[in-house]
């Protein structure tokens, strides 16, 4: 049934630890993923959103580690799956990467082998995971590549990366995070260097996976045009934190949190008009090795106050699924 949990993050902490200093890149984050809905992740450069999804399937540079947390995958057939107490390499976990739960990215030479044709690689991925014949999965990919609308599928099956342009690249790289049917897509600012006409086929993809196939969607983006088209659920970052969550009408009808406000007032958003207001967030994002001792917003706050120079404040919920971490959100919601 859709809204069911697919994956749970509890208290999620993962560390980046270099010369002897740590970063506290996720700094105890809690959310669910739920089946045939998009969660949009969204907040500053740097404050998370990668590391939280690259967590989930372990996809993390060395100098990382899951330092607390647990990450489940309520799995219809194999049951409830601990993912955060896999080896990051071990066989359990590369059997959920690709298939139950795939990831797309950026660059998508992230994911695609400039060594392999890309046909092949879709092929061997489904092989991989499936018991299918080679025939039978080549058939898929091929199937894979006209539905992502690539053009001459049967000659660019057999193609390197090299030979497709950009935007065929990433859509190369969704046909293949798409080849096992995942119950989970992990979507990375999927669209950032394309141009606005496939981004919208690929939202368009995206939201036939998850009316279709009741795919459950964590999509990070900058965008919030994006978010107030495609989201169901939001949850914003700042500093390592999910600040405030709920379903995308929620937040960004009832922003409670000054951040969330200050994000929604700093970014253009499409369809707006040309008179809307656009106002920067001020200040900057503190130094991740020298953080605020309260609330990490607080030195950019217009309502700070001596509390939240002490301590970061709890979740309080504000209403239904809606949460804010903010002392002074009834104020915030009356401004
Ligand atoms: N490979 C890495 N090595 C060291 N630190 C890293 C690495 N990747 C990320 N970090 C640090 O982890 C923190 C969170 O980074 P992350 O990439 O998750 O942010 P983000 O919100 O996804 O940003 P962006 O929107 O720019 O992609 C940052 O302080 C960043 O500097």
């Amino acid at each position: 049934m859709s809204g069911e949990n697919v994956i749970t993050v509890k208290n999620l902490k993962t560390y980046f630890y270099s010369n002897n200093r740590c970063n506290k890149a996720v700094n105890g984050v809690s959310f669910d993923i739920r089946k045939g809905r998009t969660l949009c992740v969204v907040g500053e450069s740097g404050c998370g959103k990668s590391v939280t999804a690259s967590s989930i399937i372990q996809l993390l540079p060395k100098l990382s580690r899951i330092e607390e947390g647990e990450i489940t995958y309520h799995s219809e057939e194999k049951g409830d799956i601990v993912l955060s107490k896999l080896k990051r390499n071990s066989k359990e976990m590369r059997s959920f990467r690709g298939s139950d739960i795939a990831m797309i990215f950026q660059d998508p030479l992230t994911a695609l082998n400039p060594v392999y044709k890309v046909g092949w690689q879709i092929t061997e991925n489904i092989l991989q995971h499936e018991d299918v014949t080679k025939q039978e999965a080549r058939k898929r990919a091929l199937d894979l590549l006209k539905q992502m609308g690539i053009p001459e599928p049967e000659k660019r099956i057999d193609q390197y990366p090299h030979e497709y342009s950009g935007g065929m690249r990433q859509r190369a790289m969704i046909a293949m995070a798409m080849s096992c049917n995942p119950k989970v897509l992990l979507a990375d600012e999927p669209t950032t260097a394309l141009d606005v006409t496939i981004q919208a086929q690929i939202f368009e993809l995206m939201e036939k996976l998850k009316t279709e196939y009741d795919t459950a969607i964590l999509l990070i983006t900058h965008d919030m045009g994006v978010v107030s088209e495609l989201a169901d659920d939001v949850i914003v970052m700042y500093m390592g934190n999910v600040i405030e969550s709920g379903t995308a009408r929620e937040v960004l009808k009832k922003p409670a949190h000054p951040y969330t406000q200050a994000l929604l007032a700093s970014i253009p958003i499409l369809g707006r008009g040309k008179d809307q207001q656009i106002e920067p967030i001020r200040g900057m994002t503190p130094d991740p090795y020298n953080r605020p001792p309260g609330c990490q917003f607080e030195p950019r706050c217009d309502f700070a106050c001596d509390k939240c120079r002490e301590a970061m404040p709890d979740e309080d919920i504000i209403e239904g699924t809606h949460m804010a971490r903010c002392y002074r959100w009834k104020e915030v919601l009356n401004k």
